[in-house]
């Protein structure tokens, strides 16, 4: 019989189950995404849009790219939103309270999923009215890194159907495609699998606000 170490009955006693993560565990095993919301309240997420809107408005965004970080092609015609790149070295308030809680998430899932996410990477993204972004996989540049992506929709008010913009998912479900809309509500993530889960964000009426993220395996 295996006898367990000092640390591995440390580890035990230092383990609380979160049913708040243990619900996005399940959907992620049972679906490939989650759908969480509230995972930032009305107050963090005002803080978080007030960063965004700060840098914004003095011009730190780019167009996005398709391609990686060194491998960047401007590309109009499948995406539209402007990004600016988080570096957790240099957060203020509002990102730090951000990295706060990935990083509380990144820590539960691989103390229970062994996924080993060793790194992350994050940027602010805004869509100006009538852009979008066509279906895609977030690993179309080959990286494997990859495994989930996460989405925090940071816009001020309750998103209304007419302000478009909404996240399709899609999925097969015995055999047939199934499409999954998601609006993008303040306070919102959504996390799914980025090597299987195609996606894309319909054009949008209004300004649409949010962090885009991975968790990675190095
Ligand atoms: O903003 C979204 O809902 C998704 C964004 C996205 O697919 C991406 O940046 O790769
Ligand atoms: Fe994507």
């Amino acid at each position: 019989m295996k006898t367990k170490t000092d640390l591995e009955l440390f580890e035990q006693l230092d383990f609380k189950e979160n049913p708040f993560y243990e619900n996005i565990i399940t959907n992620l095993v049972e679906n490939h995404y989650s759908i969480v919301d509230n995972f930032f309240n009305a107050e963090e997420v005002a803080m978080l849009r007030r960063a965004l809107k700060l840098k914004f408005d003095e011009s730190q965004f780019k167009k996005a790219a398709i391609g990686n970080r060194t491998n960047e092609i401007v590309a109009k015609s499948i995406r539209g939103d402007f990004i600016l790149w988080l570096n957790e070295a240099e957060a203020g308030e509002a990102e730090n309270l951000f990295f706060n809680k990935i990083n509380s998430l990144i820590a539960y899932l691989n103390k229970t999923c062994f996924l080993g996410i060793l790194t992350k990477e994050f940027h602010y993204a805004l869509y100006p009215e009538g852009t979008f972004y066509q279906r895609h996989l977030d690993t179309f540049q080959n990286d494997g890194r990859r495994k989930l992506s996460l989405v925090c929709y940071l816009n001020e008010e309750d998103w209304k159907p007419e302000n478009g913009g909404e996240l399709v998912i899609y999925s097969e479900e015995n055999g047939e495609e199934v499409a999954k809309a998601i609006y993008p509500m303040p306070g919102r993530v959504v996390i799914f699998e980025s090597q299987l889960m195609e996606h894309e964000v319909k054009p949008v009426k209004t300004a649409r606000l949010s962090i885009t993220g991975w968790l990675k395996t190095r």
